[in-house]
């Protein structure tokens, strides 16, 4: 049979090398042919070239995570993720020390304004903390998985339970801005109408399983211990329990959207979190996350309300962000409580 380069198949390719698995290879080069002394065929020998991968390996994670701890010797078991404007609850760490994003081999950098871009590490009413002083937002241009990554890195420091925060804008009518949200459940429709999921790519086992549930994903027990803490603050009111949904952004929602994300079921529409979420499940951390509600969202067309701007969103983080400070740091002691006497 006379070999036809063009008609060279390779069904399925799957190289380890010292980095682990690396796919999809993108060139293939036809070297030598030769017949196979066994099948007595002729075969071809090809020269792969491989695609760089773009996923990071649980080696190059901990790798970030090891840099860290080299810098300041910690054993965080709370993870906390600052929304918008929220980056005042690291006010509250004592004894902390910050490292910017920018000084970490393989982070990423904060490119949002109202996201100060640290790694905040210390003691938050007597638990030791690890607090992101902003976030990766999709919009930003980083793949889902990316804006995901610290998450990881708080796995291989020690984390065991992450707080997610973000300010979001109301879909339900009976909320008000000012209140908070706590996830009880989400939409993540850059996962499900765009393929956006941060787990896309090869799975390491030894991380997480390929297909993890999250009929579960926010922890009951932390969502009780939140409720207690805001009714012990005399906060009880403002804050429900509700969907929030993912729009990519960076555009604010249609009216139609809205419409169309309510009746769905959403209470709550934000532009991040839910990557977090999803790779903190993933890698087996419990997860506590709410919105503070910095706007309401315009459901009518016609409507005289301010449209909805980032500079409302900020000046509303602003105003609310000594209570929310207040919340989290209360939080955290009741969330070690109930993790030390598990
Ligand atoms: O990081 P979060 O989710 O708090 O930031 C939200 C989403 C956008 O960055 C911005 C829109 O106003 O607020
Ligand atoms: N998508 C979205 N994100 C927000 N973040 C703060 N407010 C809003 C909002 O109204 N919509």
């Amino acid at each position: 049979m006379e070999y036809d380069p063009g008609l060279v198949r390779i069904r399925q390719c799957a190289i380890e090398d010292a980095a682990g698995p690396s796919f999809p290879p993108i060139e293939f080069q036809a070297e030598q042919e030769a017949a196979h002394p066994v099948l007595q065929k002729r075969v071809c020998v090809v020269r792969v070239r491989l695609a760089p991968l773009p996923w990071l390996t649980i080696n190059e994670v901990k790798k970030i995570a090891d840099f860290i701890k080299n810098k300041v010797p910690c054993n965080p078991k709370i993870g906390i993720v600052c929304g918008s404007g929220l980056g005042v609850i690291g006010d509250r760490i004592r004894n902390g020390v910050y490292i910017k994003y920018e000084d970490i081999p393989g982070f990423l950098v904060s490119t949002v304004v109202g996201h100060r871009g640290a790694l905040l590490i210390g003691d938050l009413n007597g638990v030791e903390v690890v607090c992101m002083l902003g976030r990766f937002h999709f919009y930003e241009g980083y793949p889902t998985w990316k804006c995901a990554l610290p998450i990881r890195v708080m796995r291989f420091l020690g984390v065991e339970t992450v707080i997610v925060t973000n300010a979001a804008g109301s879909v339900n009518p009976t909320y008000r801005v000012g209140d908070v949200m706590l996830l009880k459940d989400h939409l993540f429709l850059p996962s499900i109408c765009g393929g956006l999921n941060p787990l896309i790519g090869p799975n390491d086992d030894k991380l997480g399983v390929r297909f993890p549930s999250l009929t579960t994903a926010y922890d009951k027990k932390l969502r009780e211990i939140a409720l207690e803490t805001a009714e012990a603050l005399g906060l009880r009111e403002s804050f429900h329990e509700g969907v929030y949904v993912m729009n990519s952004g960076p555009a604010f929602e249609t009216i139609a959207e809205l419409n169309f994300l309510r009746s769905a079921g959403a209470d709550a529409v934000g532009m991040s979190t839910l990557p977090e979420v999803v790779t903190a499940r993933h890698c087996g951390l419990r997860v506590l996350a709410f919105s503070l509600i910095t706007n309401e969202c315009i459901m009518e067309y016609d409507s005289d309300k301010p449209h909805p701007t980032q500079e409302e969103v900020i000046e509303t983080a602003e105003a609310k962000q000594e209570q929310i400070s207040d919340f989290v740091f209360h939080l955290v002691s009741g969330m070690n409580k109930e993790a030390l006497a598990c």
